[in-house]
């Protein structure tokens, strides 16, 4: 059945425009103004942005961690990022040393297949880089679509891999058209840290933050870039908290190297004062790299504005409260790392930043959708609106005002990190291939109907694809 969306307001990350939409079997197959509505539903989109769908780089579900598991699983997690205008997840799929790359994979299939309810991608983390390893690494690419190589340069005896590691990570990336991925900060200082807190009696939620203090991102943000520059290759830097990791990825950017910037919605407007709330709360605001002092959110904006930072992640890696952040009540080390944020990554990159003009409507849908599909070999299929595409919508009301709150959320936590806070702005129905997932903020998706997405390979002529001619 054809749908269009009549009276919207479509945005992209270079145009803003008043237009109807024609969807017919999951594409967009036109725009324009005036379009016959015979034989379509017909959608009012009045007084609504229409933002093609958000993609979302960065997410844990179902991923162990610490000891536990997170929470959402692939059918939450997914149904909670459709509530927040996200219809593209890109998740961690995690190895073992030793262990086929292809068997940690058929894993990550196992947890999602069948169960999302938007698309969904992998990238692979690396933990080491062996014969093995190597001759696994096209197959990863060219059979599974995975174009994204994660490495930890942080956790020390559990995820980290080591600067041997990473530099030829990215020269194999180099030659196969991936895009490494890295978690930036010195894990064997934070391990020397943690310690020595904990030998002194420092248990309590702030010293995670406290261990791991921003320079320690910085340098390990620079050794990357530097790194990436001698193996002419390419980077991209996850979860970046702090204006010393903005800074290195600046410099390396002046200096020619590709590096890209991710931050997380959760730096934005969260400080480290977080962690020292009473009754083991602070433990809810536990994440790595840490939330910082305050005055880092002025350089994080000012990166997103200025393109030294391009995409927002939500870094979904959600833990109750009750019974799983208190894994660590008497040894801080023991929090599980992360929080939920799938869901407010769009309402609160709009309304903490469009509407209080840190950063364009324009630069919001490439900030929080059209950049990852970019980078992560996606585009034009995601990442915008355009005759031929996807019809991933997002029919958002700006001017809709709501209270965060974990009584409301669709995320399978106890709490929500932004608990009480006020958002503009609020996604009423979405779209993914053209069926409604939400229809006024009601779930009438389906559990399973998200695909596996193979992705192109890094670089693939994305800054030339460009948006075909809208016919008005
Ligand atoms: N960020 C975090 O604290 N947890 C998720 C795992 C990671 O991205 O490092
Ligand atoms: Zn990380
Ligand atoms: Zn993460």
């Amino acid at each position: 059945m054809k749908k269009i969306i009549k009276n919207g307001i479509i945005v992209t990350a270079t145009d803003t425009f008043n237009a109807d939409l024609l969807i017919d079997n999951g594409i967009i197959c036109q725009i324009g103004t005036n379009l016959s509505e015979q034989g379509a539903d017909v959608i009012d989109a009045k007084g609504c942005y229409l933002f093609p769908g958000g993609v979302d780089p960065h997410t844990h579900l179902e991923m162990p961690f610490g000891g536990t598991v997170t929470k959402d699983d692939f059918e939450t997690g997914t149904i909670a990022a459709a509530f927040g205008g996200t219809t593209t997840i890109i998740d961690f799929c995690l190895t073992n040393k030793g262990e086929p790359l292809k068997d940690a994979i058929k894993t990550w299939h196992a947890k999602s297949n069948g169960r999302a309810v938007v698309d969904y991608g992998f990238h692979l983390m690396i933990g080491e880089v062996n014969e093995a390893v190597l001759n696994e690494l096209p197959s990863v690419i060219e059979k599974e679509g995975i174009t994204s190589f994660k490495v930890f340069m942080a956790y020390k005896n559990v995820l980290q891999a080591d600067d041997e590691t990473l530099f030829k990570t990215l020269i194999a990336a180099k030659d196969l058209g991936a895009l490494v991925m890295v978690h930036a900060e010195n894990g064997d200082v934070i391990d020397y840290l943690v310690k020595k807190a904990l030998e002194g009696g420092k248990t309590e939620p702030i010293y995670h933050a406290l261990t791991r203090p921003q320079v320690i991102e910085g340098e390990a943000t620079a050794r990357a870039a530097t790194f990436t520059g001698l193996a002419n290759s390419q980077l991209y830097v996850v979860h970046v908290t702090c204006a010393d990791a903005a800074k290195a990825i600046a410099d390396a950017r002046n200096r020619g190297i590709e590096v890209w910037g991710e931050t997380c919605p959760q730096y934005l407007v969260l400080d480290q004062t977080y962690l020292e709330r009473p009754n083991f709360e602070g433990a809810k605001y536990v994440w790595s790299p840490p939330l910082r002092e305050k005055w880092n959110q002025d350089a994080l904006w000012s990166a997103l504005k200025t393109g030294t930072l391009q995409t927002i992640g939500s870094d979904q890696c959600s833990f109750d409260f009750n019974g799983q952040k208190d894994l660590g009540k008497g040894d801080f080390s023991k929090i599980p790392n992360g929080g939920p944020m799938i869901e407010d990554r769009l309402s609160i990159l709009f309304s903490e930043g469009v509407k209080k003009g840190r950063i364009s409507l324009n630069q919001f849908v490439d900030i929080t959708s059209t950049r990852a599909a970019k980078l992560f070999g996606l585009y034009p299929k995601k990442g915008t609106i355009t005759v031929g595409v996807d019809a991933d919508i997002v029919i958002f009301d700006p001017t809709v005002e709501r209270t965060i709150s974990a009584e409301t959320h669709h995320m399978a936590v106890d709490y929500n990190a932004f608990e009480g806070m006020k958002v503009t702005g609020e996604p009423i129905s979405v779209l993914s291939r053209g069926e409604f997932v939400v229809q006024d903020k009601k779930f009438v998706g389906t559990v399973g109907a998200g695909q596996y997405l193979k992705r192109a390979k890094y670089g693939k002529n994305y800054e030339t694809v460009e948006d075909k001619t809208l016919s008005m």
